[in-house]
């Protein structure tokens, strides 16, 4: 659905180069959350600005539901930009519209008539949950609501790709988790491919199915989230769960996924007459995957058999040095 191909984008800052993207590629199908992260100044806004060609890369392709957006004249790539909404951090709602004008704006742009904005703005604010809102200004809404404004209004021309601008980094952790929710449904009820670029490590956990990794302008680890949690020496686990508190001799970490009924630790103690003191690590559930990170000290004549029996039950054993 978005392909990116071997982006690349430098930008001149008083007479220096700053490179933003090195050579970015990445594959979004159809359907899919996919979420960017990493920390600041690794190019992922650069990236989504670079989708939907608001910035255009200095080198690379970018295409979106089977067309080259970087090879269209300027009013093909207007119209495709229609298939492509955009929410972003503040909001950017126009104060002195109503709710359900701000909603209606792009469709007043793209020359629907009255009766049928009317109609789709109600739709919409229905989608969203705030029917009720239709006549109230923006300043008297909260930081969620906003967003669910923001979410109707880029809704409004029937998108088939949303992008996400760091949308729930002002909102506070249940609002968070809410709108975080409502794009799950939106995502599911309308089939939108969704590619959100954030630093919080939560919005993947909750809502994305695949994950990139950015880091000084590439892409360092990609691929589906629970994927890479099964992945030795993957840096989204690292991030997803805090790193284990000690090393040494015996220390080993553990993750499986969707494992939660299975008694594997007391097994081990059963079988192989070992000791596991549990040093650290949660259960936790992402991307709708119940998924356990531990990290264990294994001791006892027969711990290498106890690791190999977790092994064999699809247990990602990694040693911690
Ligand atoms: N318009 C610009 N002019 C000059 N340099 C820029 C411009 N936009 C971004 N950069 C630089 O490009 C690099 C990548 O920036 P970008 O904003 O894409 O990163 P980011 O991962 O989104 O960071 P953040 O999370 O802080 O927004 C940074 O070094 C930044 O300073």
């Amino acid at each position: 659905m978005i392909n990116a191909v071997d982006l690349h984008k430098v930008y001149q800052l008083k007479g220096r180069e700053v490179v933003a993207l090195r050579g970015v590629s990445l594959h979004v199908p159809q359907g899919e959350i996919y979420g960017v992260v990493g920390p600041s100044g690794a190019g992922k806004s650069t990236l989504l600005r670079c989708i939907n060609l608001l910035e255009r890369p200095d080198r690379g392709e970018i295409w979106v539901d089977g067309r080259n957006l970087t090879a269209l004249p300027p009013p093909q790539l207007r119209a495709a930009r229609r298939g492509i909404g955009m929410i972003h951090q503040h909001f950017a709602l126009l104060s002195s519209r109503t709710v359900a004008g701000n909603v209606a704006f792009p469709l007043e742009i793209a020359g629907v008539p009255r009766a049928e904005r009317r109609r789709r703005v109600a739709e919409l604010l229905e989608l969203v949950g705030l029917a009720d809102k239709a006549a109230a200004y923006p300043a008297q809404l909260s930081g969620g609501q906003k967003q669910r404004v923001g979410i109707a209004r880029a809704l409004a021309p029937r998108p088939t790709v949303l992008l996400s601008d760091e949308a729930t980094s002002a909102l506070d952790p249940a609002t968070t988790a809410s709108i975080l929710d409502l794009l799950r449904d939106l995502n599911r009820e309308l089939g939108l491919t969704i590619l959100l670029i954030t630093h919080e490590m939560d919005v993947v956990k909750r809502i994305c199915d695949a994950v990139a990794i950015m880091d000084r302008g590439s892409v360092v680890e990609t691929g589906r989230t629970v994927d890479l949690l099964r992945t030795p020496g993957s840096l989204l686990a690292r991030s997803l769960f805090a790193p284990p508190p000690v090393s040494g001799d015996g220390v080993v970490t553990l993750t499986w996924v969707d494992q939660a009924e299975e008694p594997l630790i007391s097994q081990l103690t059963r079988l192989f007459d070992v000791d596991v003191s549990i040093l650290g690590g949660a259960l936790e559930e992402v991307a709708g995957h119940a998924v356990g990170r531990l990290t264990v000290r294994i001791t006892g004549e027969r711990s290498a058999e106890a690791l190999t029996y977790l092994t064999d039950r699809n247990v990602l054993v990694e040693e911690v040095p």
